[in-house]
């Protein structure tokens, strides 16, 4: 951090007042910096915390103190767009050094569905994306810190920031220690199979091809979880999304393997993931297990439906659209799906929230046909989805953005968790085996509770 070149640049800004923030972006690779030093130096800004970091490593940010948000109880693309340009309108946007990496980005998504609820999700609005005081790009180690206009002292201001860096890179957290489980139960598992079978006759006599049902499985504890041991959990499971959100007095959690989209230079980047086999950690007995994944004609053929629905609902909005003939393997650490990368050109006027509506909840989460699938899940799914499966990401002013879905995922409120898992039902599937896949889907999030799975 080069402060004396970085003041000059500041000695000659013309502070705009009539914009509610100054934004400033600086390199902050001179200081030592990680997930756990920060959040344990913000302890107090608790419940307004995130941290986003993407599979391929485009994004590892942090945001601490969200400072403004767009908020909508109903999704709208179009009030969405308006309310996006009017908050990077009221931002003065001012880089210390040419050439920075990064931009100004703002972290949130929407709900699973609109129902309307009153429960465990309360903190967590409809749709809602932050602006936060400090945004830490780790992955270009640089730093953007909005601050409002009227309270700024541009003098003051560099050393304040560097003071801020030099204590937090000096921090060495003690380690943190495992939630201790208290009880650990299913929910409803045996009318989730109910549910199932009455779902496996809906497919059977209607024009439904395909409905992915969620279950869920609470833990309680002895005392709140650590978020400092959450976070080095997260660490735990490569190949897959980070999403640490923090709201209010809940935490939300992902360890997706699934991007729903990114958007970068006009070039959308997707991908189809559906078909499941457990990963055992056994060489032969994996390689088996892949070369049933490839071959199977119930795992092929829901995956497919799931392509092919991306690629019809991207046709209005994008040209050049690519795809491979057929799926390839994904491995995480706990299980294999079938995949298959898609791309395309957006169109002209492309909107991010129209696309992100219209992508928004693929066969992989919701079912085919998408709409009813979702009134399906709304009316017979036990509890509300919340951000489960919701679309979660970075959006920024130019549209670039990455959005992942978020499932492997749960929700902490006080002493408890809800994890979360749900699996694609096609004529075929039995509710045993769909019971046992939802199993193995809450492994990634009993791994980041520290607890053994069964
Ligand atoms: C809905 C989930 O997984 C989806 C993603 C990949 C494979 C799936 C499957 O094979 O059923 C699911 O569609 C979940 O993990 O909660």
């Amino acid at each position: 951090m080069n402060l004396e070149a970085y003041q000059r640049i500041l000695d000659d800004l013309k502070l705009d007042t009539d914009k509610k923030y100054l934004s400033l972006q600086m390199p902050i690779d001179g200081f030592d910096l990680n997930e756990r030093k920060i959040f344990s130096h913000f302890h107090d800004a608790q419940g307004s915390r995130y941290w986003f970091r993407s599979k391929d490593g485009r994004y590892d940010s942090i945001g601490i103190k969200f400072q403004e948000s767009i908020k909508r109880d109903k999704y709208s693309a179009e009030v969405l767009e308006e309310q996006k340009t009017s908050l990077f309108q009221k931002i003065q946007q001012v880089a210390v050094k040419d050439g920075m990496a990064s931009s100004l980005g703002l972290f949130g998504g929407t709900r699973f569905d609109d129902k309307d609820t009153t429960d465990e999700w309360n903190d967590f609005g409809m749709v809602e994306f932050h602006l936060p005081k400090w945004q830490f790009d780790l992955a270009n180690s640089e730093l953007f810190y909005t601050v409002r206009t009227d309270e700024v002292d541009l003098d003051e201001i560099l050393i304040d920031i560097s003071d801020k860096l030099r204590e937090i890179g000096a921090i060495t957290p003690e380690p943190a220690q495992a939630p201790e489980v208290h009880m650990m139960k299913d929910i409803f598992p045996e009318e989730w199979k109910a549910l199932v079978d009455e779902a496996l006759g809906v497919l059977d006599d209607t024009d439904f091809r395909k409905i992915v049902l969620a279950r869920q499985r609470l833990l309680t504890f002895k005392a709140q979880a650590d978020p400092l041991y959450l976070l080095d959990r997260l660490n735990d499971e490569s190949g897959t999304y980070t999403i640490y959100y923090e709201k209010g007095q809940s935490i939300f959690i992902s360890k997706s393997p699934e991007k729903l989209f990114d958007i970068k230079d006009g070039v959308l980047r997707t991908n189809a993931i559906a078909g499941s086999a457990e990963r055992t950690g056994v060489e032969a007995t994996d390689e088996q297990q892949k070369a049933f994944l490839l071959n199977d004609e119930k795992n092929r053929y829901e995956h497919e439906l799931v392509r092919e629905s991306i690629v019809q609902n991207l046709e209005p909005y994008t040209e050049d659209i690519e795809f491979a003939e057929g799926p390839a393997i994904l491995s995480n650490r706990y299980i294999y799906h079938l995949h298959t990368p898609i791309s395309a050109k957006l169109a002209e006027d492309a909107s991010l929230f129209a696309l992100l509506d219209a992508i928004h909840p693929t066969p992989a989460v919701g079912g085919m046909p998408k709409d009813k699938a979702r009134d399906y899940i709304m009316e017979n799914e036990y509890g509300t989805r919340g951000l489960y499966a919701a679309p979660l990401g970075m959006i920024h002013e130019n549209d670039d953005s990455e959005f992942v879905v978020s499932i492997r995922s749960m929700l902490l409120n006080s002493k408890s968790a809800t994890l979360f898992a749900g699996c694609g039902i096609v004529r075929g599937s039995s509710s045993e085996k769909e019971h046992e896949e939802t199993r193995i889907k809450f492994t990634p999030m009993l791994n980041v509770l520290g607890v053994e799975p069964e």
